[in-house]
């Protein structure tokens, strides 16, 4: 049902019958109404063009789409016939020539992938979803001539074609306009996400900042929003105070919303309208541990992203010694430990720096930071005393609202994105949203992308927590006329199942194209699904949101791991079965990498019984080390199993003949290559007609030397004593065979293959040379 084995999501059944999910009925006729006017006038016109010009163009095209056929068709046959030889010589060649032979698993990958989607041109295989819209115009064509019904659809597409254009021009001025009165004494406020390895202490700095302000009373007026907590401007003086009392400090944002969900690294993936949706990002490390895998994945993402972040050097108040002073500022506090502590510090930040500088960044501690474009800020901290905090903070706030200005100008234009789905009672689906510019209001028609499609619906409720001193209220939400960024905000709609976190939210203008904003929302999630292998090779992933996709994807890439099945959301039973199809094709990749998705018991089942693993994780990294030891221990079972077809190259002078036959055994020198036990011998002579024959003495069931058993003799060693046996009737020395005879290993094209699928790491360039040698001797093509 989806081309080229892309699920998202649960269906009912398999049937291709996805629709558009739009909940307005009355806006949809209206919209039909107007469709009607628009395609009768342009039909019209249409009809009076075609008279004049119609023929000549469409013979035109056809021609021209012939050609064009004709020649991607060659184009494609070429470089396939190419990829194909490319494929067969790359390790013969790269033995010859002494490069490293590539490594099985990525062997056609991504290359082959790239190769043949350059061939296939653009032409990607995406999800199909049908638009509403294709069968409101399919009803009507019905009753019509064939031809009349042509000119319709040509007349239709223009005046679609026309609309958007019109549309989009509009949307573009308005965007304009929305730029243009930006100023820069409007600023929003400055979104921050925390991250970092488990356990370094991120909620609990979390806490600290929240629980501090809460105990001080309702000064700061801190609020806890959905999925993000916003510090208004006079809770930031208030915790700041400690650090600026010369009073060179000046806040010029609003406040500061920090997203509450930490250790997450789909949050820093978020981006709403292209640009990252966090302004600046906190990681954290605790000084204990240094860097930790998890915190060189937050770095790569961030790095990624080109998000801009500082490091909170966490859990100061555990070197040994230190004396606390709640809430102070660092280098206060440092002052007064002892030498000891003191220089225990210093031992770990330089630690630090040198562990950042080897993963390519420079780090300084903040008050020695000369360079912020240059250097990540290292500020030390301690979520349990509080101190450090107020550095935090305050250089949070120096960075973005004087680094970041363009950013931060207040945009009259929404710009949101879903953080989370959830079923919230009394609400049904409801959709967690942080709203970075603009205002939302009650009754907005909003788009949003959806695991079928993009799903169009109306605000019902704009709801916030219900303040500290409301919670007596009955209900756990204040339900608002509007908010206004940047804030965190959760949205009761219609239809909202199946929405997709990560997605962003679009709000439908009086002047917009509905269907161009749900093609806009809905491309995020193809652009991701168009990233599978076109080799149809590949194993399957699934992710929680479209951020934690995209990061698992680039990771997937990155570590050279083909894809080719994405999903969104839990794992059910007919992702597995998709999963499965890779059983015949390939069933190394019969396996389903599974991110911050939680595994449906049924799919479990269904995925146990028919040999698919499945990997689960929260660190992305950890799916890596999975699917690895899977590979290895893949690659050990065909190993083991292809152990008799596996021939190692070797060439052997004989020295004596201790028995003739049954079984023989002989001395040898080994001449070239290294001989093993279970080699298969043969000698090549001579035949009556002049051409080659192969003899075949059998297989080595020992070597010794010095009445000692050796599983190996290599090039060059001492004589050794052979026993070579064989099944059927073997040939004899003084008969069939001379001593004078070379030996040689017997391969084949089999056996040569074999060596490359399993055994690449443990032939030697000079083995693959005599390979070489060997195959022309044997003809082996
Ligand atoms: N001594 C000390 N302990 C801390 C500090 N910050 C956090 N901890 C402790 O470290 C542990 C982990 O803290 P969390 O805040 O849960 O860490 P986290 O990074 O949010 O962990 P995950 O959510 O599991 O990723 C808890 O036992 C905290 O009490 C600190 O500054 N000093």
């Amino acid at each position: 049902m989806i081309a080229a084995g892309l699920q998202v999501g649960p269906s009912e059944d398999g049937e291709d019958k996805k629709k558009k999910v739009t909940y307005d009925s009355r806006k949809r006729g209206k919209k039909n109404d107007q469709k009607v006017d628009e395609e009768k006038a342009l039909a019209e016109a249409a009809e009076r063009a075609r008279i004049q010009a119609e023929a000549a163009a469409k013979e035109a095209e056809a021609k021209a789409a012939e050609e064009a056929a004709a020649q991607a068709a060659a184009e494609e046959a070429a470089k396939k016939a190419q990829v194909e030889e490319e494929v067969e010589d790359d390790w013969e060649a790269a033995a010859a020539s002494g490069d490293d032979v590539k490594d099985s698993w990525d062997a056609d990958s991504e290359e082959e992938a790239e190769k043949k989607s350059a061939a296939k041109g653009s032409a990607k295989a995406l999800p199909s979803r049908p638009k509403a819209g294709g069968a409101e115009s399919g009803s009507e064509s019905d009753s019509e001539e064939e031809s009349s019904e042509d000119e319709e659809t040509t007349a239709a597409r223009a005046a679609v074609a026309q609309r958007k254009k019109e549309a989009a021009e509009r949307r573009e001025k308005a965007h304009q306009a929305a730029l243009a009165a930006r100023s820069k004494e409007n600023l929003r406020s400055p979104i921050c996400c925390i991250l970092g390895h488990v356990d370094t202490g991120k909620t609990k700095l979390l806490d600290k900042i929240r629980q501090t302000n809460v105990q001080e009373g309702e000064a700061g007026g801190i609020t806890q929003q959905i999925g993000a907590t916003y510090f208004p401007g006079e809770a930031i003086k208030q915790k700041t105070a400690v650090v600026n009392q010369d009073g060179k400090f000046e806040l010029k944002v609003p406040g500061l919303l920090v997203i509450d969900t930490p250790g997450h690294e789909s949050f820093s993936n978020l981006r709403s309208r292209g640009s990252s949706l966090c302004n600046i990002a906190i990681l954290v490390v605790d000084i204990m541990h240094g860097l930790e895998p998890q915190t060189l994945e937050s770095m790569k993402l961030l790095r990624d992203r080109k998000t801009p972040f500082v490091v909170a050097l966490n859990k100061i108040d555990r070197l040994y010694g230190w004396k606390k002073v709640d809430n102070n500022g660092f280098q206060e506090s440092l002052a007064l430990q002892s030498r000891g502590v003191q220089n225990e510090f210093k031992n770990r930040l330089e630690q630090t720096k040198l562990a950042f500088s080897e993963q390519g960044f420079n780090a300084e501690v903040f008050y020695e930071n000369k360079s912020m474009a240059r250097y990540v800020s290292l500020i030390p901290t301690s979520a349990h005393t509080g101190e450090g905090i107020p550095d935090m903070l305050k250089l949070i706030l120096q960075l973005t609202q004087e680094r970041m200005v363009g950013s931060l100008m207040y945009l009259s234009e929404v710009q949101a994105t879903v953080l989370e789905v959830k079923a919230i009672e009394g609400f049904g689906m409801t959709i967690d949203v942080i709203l970075s510019n603009g205002i939302l209001r009650e009754g907005d028609r909003i788009v949003v992308c959806g695991v079928e499609g993009a799903i169009t619906t109306n605000i019902r409720a704009l709801l916030t927590p219900a303040v500290m001193k409301e919670l007596r209220v009955k209900s756990q939400y204040v339900h608002n006329k509007e908010v206004k960024a940047a804030m965190g905000v959760k949205i009761s709609a219609p239809g909202l199942e199946g929405a997709i976190a990560g997605s962003r939210l679009l709000v439908v203008g009086p002047d917009d194209d509905e269907e161009d904003l749900e093609e806009e929302v809905e491309a995020d999630l193809n652009k991701l699904f168009s990233r599978v292998s076109t080799s149809g090779r590949g194993v399957s992933v699934q992710a929680s949101t479209l951020g934690s996709l995209e990061a698992l994807l680039d990771f997937l890439k990155d570590c050279k791991i083909p894809v080719a099945n994405v999903g969104i959301g839990p794992v059910f039973k007919r992702d597995v079965m998709q999963c499965g199809t890779m059983l015949e094709k390939s069933p190394d990749y019969a396996v389903m990498l599974c991110f911050d998705v939680k595994v449906d018991k049924e799919a479990q089942a269904y995925a146990d019984e028919n040999n698919i693993k499945i990997f689960t994780a929260d660190i992305i990294y950890h799916l890596f080390d999975s699917f690895t030891k899977h590979m290895e221990e893949q690659l050990e079972r065909k190993k083991e199993e292809s152990k008799l077809l596996a021939v190692f190259p070797c060439v052997l002078n004989t020295v004596a003949v201790f028995n003739k036959t049954n079984p023989i055994v002989v001395g040898v020198d080994v001449v070239d290559g290294n001989l093993r036990v279970g080699t298969p011998i043969a000698a090549v002579k001579p035949n009556a007609t002049g051409g080659k024959e192969v003899v075949s003495l059998g297989r080595v069931s020992s070597i010794e030397r010095d009445h000692k058993q050796i599983p190996i003799c290599k090039k060059g060693q001492p004589s050794v004593a052979v026993k070579i046996e064989m099944g059927g009737h073997q040939p004899t020395y003084g008969r069939q065979l001379e001593e004078s005879d070379t030996l040689y290993s017997l391969i084949s094209r089999a056996s040569i293959d074999c060596l490359k699928e399993f055994y690449r790491k443990d032939v030697t360039n000079d083995e693959w040379a005599l390979i070489i040698k060997l195959k022309s001797l044997y003809d082996i093509n």
